[in-house]
Order: C-alpha cells, then structure tokens, then sequence
C-alpha cells in the first residue's frame, strides 16, 4: 500500500489531496484572492505562504508527514520536456527558485514537495508540468522571427480529460481528435490530434482569451506606446499580463463565482465583461477548430469554470456547439493524474525521468 501527498499550486487556489493506493483519503482546495496574492512581488516569495497552506492541511486531516511513500507536485516552468514522471533533483529545483523559465505558482509544487519530502526520506516527483511540448512545428511561428510561440498549458488536466473523454466516447486518446479548454486561473485552448497537444496557446504569455487573471493577447502598439511612455517599470507591465489582468483589471476580482454573482444579480457591467470573456474563449476554440482542418470528435470544458454552468458554459455552448459535441468536466482532476502518476512511479510501472534528458518532443 502506498500513501501519496498530491500539492498542485494554482495561480488562484492551492489544491491538495492524500491518496492511497488509487483510494483518495482527502482533499481540500484552498482559494487566494488577489488581494491576498498581491503583496507577494515574485511567485518564490509565494514559498512560505504556500506550505503553511499544506501544513494546516496535513495537520487538520491528521496525516503524518512520516506516513507518506512520496510526494508529487504539480510541474512547473522548466524547459521543454516529454510528458512523464521526472524525479526533482537540485538542477530543477535551482532552474525554478530564479525562475529562468518564468514564474508561476506551478513552480512551487517541486520545491515544496521536494522539501516535505526530504524531512522524511521519501522521493519527491512531478508530472506532466506545463511545459509538456508536443506542438507541430508549424504552429510554432509567431509572425516574426525573433518570436517563437511555446507551448505552456495545463499539460497535466488536458491530457487526462482528454483520455477519459475519448474513453467515454468508446475510442482511445490516440483515435480521437479534440479541443481541451481549461479554464482555471488562467485558461489553455489545445487541440489533441490523435493523442498530440498539436497547438496551444501560450497560457501564461499574452497569448490565449483574457482570464480571472491575466489579459490574454493584447493590442500590441497601445501596449508598446504605454510601454515607453515612461509611466510604467517593467515588471508593472508583466503584472497587467498575468497577475493583474483580465477579471482582475476590470472586475478587481480572480474569483469567477463572485462574476457569477455578480452577473446574476443583473450587475450590467459584470454580465458584459464575463460575456466578453467567453467570446474570447470561443474564438480560441474556433481556431483550434481550424488546426484541426475542422475534423473534431468533440470540445472538452474544464478547470474550474466549467462549473458554471448557467453561464460560462451555456454561452461557450451557444457560440461553439455547431462545431462538435461539448463534454463538461467541471474542475477536472489535476490531483487524480498527479496521484496515479506517482504510484505508477513508486510501483515501478513507469520510469521516472530525470531532469534534463535530451529533449525531444516527437
Ligand atoms: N462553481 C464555480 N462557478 C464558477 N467559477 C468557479 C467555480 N468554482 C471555481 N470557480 C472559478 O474558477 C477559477 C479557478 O479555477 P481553478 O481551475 O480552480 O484554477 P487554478 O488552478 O488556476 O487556481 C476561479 O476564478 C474560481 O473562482
Ligand atoms: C502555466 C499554465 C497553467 C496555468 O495557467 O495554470 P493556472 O490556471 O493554475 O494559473
């Protein structure tokens, strides 16, 4: 028997579960606002924050550290890498302390994980992080040379939605082809051909509909303009992008179910902004509709979102229903994966992968 701590930090929630085996023991999501997130300048300075979050779980569900066979983390910005179960090693852990590949909360999910981990002797892992790159190279190009589109999504849901809607279709992942929306803190449009997340937007780039929390693809020479007016530092410029975007900047709230609210009390301004953003997000599904020459078995709408049904999903249904059935996996199950990838790891039914290996994303 084997006894999993799953932590996946979100950039709106902390998620946390403990399983044994394939049995889930517990599970809490913790919610931050953004007024709670904004005094934290940089995603490491999230550290301390974060595990006392996953401290009071532990405790309050009375779970031992000493009781666990592993811990697994959601994977954060790394390099590219193949999909899989990677061991955190101090390369990894060092590449997301100084977030060379940028920030985001998934970062803290091996570092934390890594530190749970080491108290007690135990391996500490990651899995499918959102850097999983499986995009054809022809959707690689931006418009420019010096920009290179990557493909940074939530690898992890999307994948395991993916699987378990072609099964609920009666195909494998490998037959079908699909449009995966996620729609958490930030949101990632894919289009999985036959088993491969062929494009994406970039979810934490400027890239994508605006979301609780970021702005999405902006006009970029009203951006540039105010770039250089000289009113704004750098790192003020990246906040409006991710952080302070989207809900944020016009409804001053991450929080989709307070819009929810909002909208249905009649608030007119909050029913347009969250229409707004579903018309966005159903332009993105209309363009991974194109990616895949319009041959689609089915739109998937997930993240946590997708619980809203009298809204969100209904509108996303009314602009994208025509182009292939929709199947709604409210929040989806980032701990499931997580969990079941760590006993495939423990069980020695998957090698884990260190990091780096070469990379290669055939
Ligand atoms: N029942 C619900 N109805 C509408 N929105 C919801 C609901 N539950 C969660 N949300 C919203 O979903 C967003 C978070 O989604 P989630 O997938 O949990 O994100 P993350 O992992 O990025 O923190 C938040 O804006 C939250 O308010
Ligand atoms: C880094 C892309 C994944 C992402 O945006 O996750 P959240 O929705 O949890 O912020």
């Amino acid at each position: 028997m084997y006894k999993i701590l799953v932590i996946n930090p979100g950039s709106t929630s902390t998620k946390l579960a403990i399983y044994e085996d394939d049995k889930l023991l517990s599970k809490d999501t913790v919610r931050h606002s953004s007024e709670e997130l904004a005094p934290f300048e940089h995603i490491a300075d999230q550290y301390e924050f974060r595990k006392n979050v996953i401290k009071k779980f532990l405790e309050e569900s009375g779970h031992l550290l000493e009781t666990f066979s592993a811990i697994i983390g959601r994977g954060g910005l790394l390099r590219p890498i193949p999909g899989g179960v990677y061991a955190v090693n101090e390369l990894m852990k060092e590449e997301l302390r100084e977030g060379k590949y940028g920030e985001h909360a998934s970062n803290l999910g091996a570092l934390i994980a890594s530190e749970l981990a080491n108290e007690v002797g135990i391996p500490a892992y990651i899995a499918d992080p959102v850097v999983v790159d499986e995009m054809e190279d022809i959707a690689r190009f931006s418009g420019h040379p010096d920009y290179v589109r990557k493909s940074i999504f939530h690898a992890l849901n999307q994948k395991a939605v993916a699987r378990s809607t072609a099964k609920e279709m009666g195909k494998s992942y490998e037959e079908v082809n699909l449009i995966v929306v996620h729609m958490g803190g930030g949101i990632s449009i894919g289009a999985h051909k036959h088993g491969r997340v062929v494009d994406v937007n970039n979810a934490l780039d400027g890239d994508g509909p605006f979301t609780p929390e970021r702005a999405g693809t902006l006009p970029m020479t009203q951006v540039m303009d105010l770039a250089y007016s000289g009113k704004m530092t750098l790192d003020e410029m990246k906040k409006r992008i991710k952080g302070k975007g989207g809900l944020v900047a016009y409804l001053n709230t991450n929080d989709a179910l307070e819009v929810q609210k909002r909208v249905e009390s009649g608030e007119e301004y909050a029913t347009t902004i969250y229409k707004a953003m579903a018309l966005q997000i159903s332009k993105w599904i209309g363009k991974m509709a194109a990616a895949l020459n319009f041959e689609v078995d089915g739109i998937v709408l997930t993240g946590g979102l997708a619980y809203d049904k009298n809204n969100m999903v209904k509108w996303l249904k009314e602009h994208t229903e025509f182009i292939a059935p929709i199947y709604v996996v409210p929040g989806g199950d980032e701990e499931k994966a997580l969990a079941e990838a760590a006993l495939r790891a423990l069980k020695g039914e998957e090698e884990v992968k260190s990091y780096p290996q070469e990379v290669n994303n055939g």
